[in-house]
């Protein structure tokens, strides 16, 4: 079923009091001659999950390196926790956690070992390192690997040790750069049951994806980034309401039937790679009707058809101009 036809649930965060845990006004950072923020304004209300949503390259790291104080901004003005990220960094250190692209996991040493040096990192007393370390290997299904070097751990372990560590210091604001990109199916599920526990822990996520899916699942508000500055930003629903309608997709797997249907079809949006045609509509049974009588008309026989309601992969596709993308099944499409 597509999400947009489940009922959508109450969002956390929406009261216009909610204490902001992440803003942003004017942010902008630049690498040479190249602008990668060009102006980002955010506010993200505590114990939300937001998700930053953009293609490779759109500056969603640089974003989480500024927020998380690894880099200094070149200019506009940011909040973490309170703190101002440029005057106050280390009461920002002491709030956040960050884990992802620049993962703090050591690979020679075991998964016990590498949380025993988070709690020292945290100045915890010795008895309490070791409590704290059990309790969060066993919450995240470390205990059995605990005593191996974290190398030999699979992605998904090595992410979840990742978060294990950065709960040690108890932040009140998680940062999560690409937590799934890589991931199994399997772990990516898994990922995303840790992430729902933490917000109900009152943590509040600041995730960054190219995953559409995932931003739809778990984030109260996305941010779609492009060329440096925020394209779109709202609910899932919201954004999806900013495109219209859906579409029909036609599938062909003559290589010639699709060739003269795209031809004969010069409203459609040829997708060649996938042997595929994709029309606008609505959906409405007298459209779909009269798009059959017309696809008889010009002898177009496809070997599927599908009905789409708009979802963020079509908001993520206006959005950003046709970036390439992974649709949900996992096919690159244009
Ligand atoms: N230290 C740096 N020096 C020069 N350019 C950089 C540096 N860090 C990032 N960039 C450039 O800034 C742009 C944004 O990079 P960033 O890593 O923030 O993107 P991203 O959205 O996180 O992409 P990805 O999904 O690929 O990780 C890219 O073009 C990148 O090459």
């Amino acid at each position: 079923m597509p999400s947009s036809v489940m009922p959508t649930p109450r969002r956390r965060g929406d009261g216009p009091q909610s204490p902001a845990a992440v803003s942003t006004v004017g942010l902008r950072k630049s690498y040479g001659g190249k602008t990668v923020l060009d102006g980002i304004d955010l506010h993200i209300p505590a114990g939300t999950v937001f998700a930053l949503l953009g293609p490779n390259g759109a500056g969603k790291t640089t974003a989480v390196k500024i927020l998380s104080t690894l880099i200094t901004a070149d200019g506009g003005q940011a909040q973490v926790a309170g703190h101002d990220v440029a005057t106050s960094p280390d009461g920002v250190r002491a709030a956040i956690g960050v884990t992802g692209q620049f993962s703090a996991v050591d690979g020679l040493i075991t998964g016990e070992e590498n949380m025993l040096l988070m709690a020292d990192l945290h100045h915890l007393p010795k008895a309490e390192g070791r409590r704290v370390a059990a309790e969060l290997l066993e919450r995240f299904d470390l205990t059995e690997a605990a005593k191996k070097p974290a190398s030999t751990y699979s992605g998904g372990m090595k992410r979840r040790l990742d978060i294990a560590m950065t709960l040690v210091g108890s932040p009140r604001i998680i940062f999560l750069d690409e937590p799934t990109t890589g991931l199994d199916p399997r772990s990516r599920h898994n990922m995303w049951q840790i992430i729902r526990e933490l917000v109900s822990d009152g943590v509040t996520v600041f995730l960054t994806t190219q995953y559409l899916e995932e931003a739809d699942e778990l984030a109260d508000r996305i941010a779609v980034l492009n060329d440096g500055r925020i394209a779109a930003e709202g609910t899932a629903d919201e954004l999806k309401r900013l495109i219209p309608g859906g579409h029909v997709r036609l599938r062909f797997t003559d290589p010639a039937a699709y060739r003269s249907a795209a031809s004969a079809l010069r409203e459609a949006t040829p997708d060649d790679e996938a042997l595929a045609l994709q029309i606008p509509s609505e959906g409405s049974q007298r459209e779909l009707r009269s798009l059959l009588d017309w696809l008889d008309a010009a002898g177009v026989e496809a070997d599927e058809l599908t009905m789409h309601s708009p979802d963020l992969d079509d908001v993520f596709f206006a959005l950003t101009g046709g970036a390439d993308r992974t649709d949900k099944k996992g096919e690159a499409v244009r």
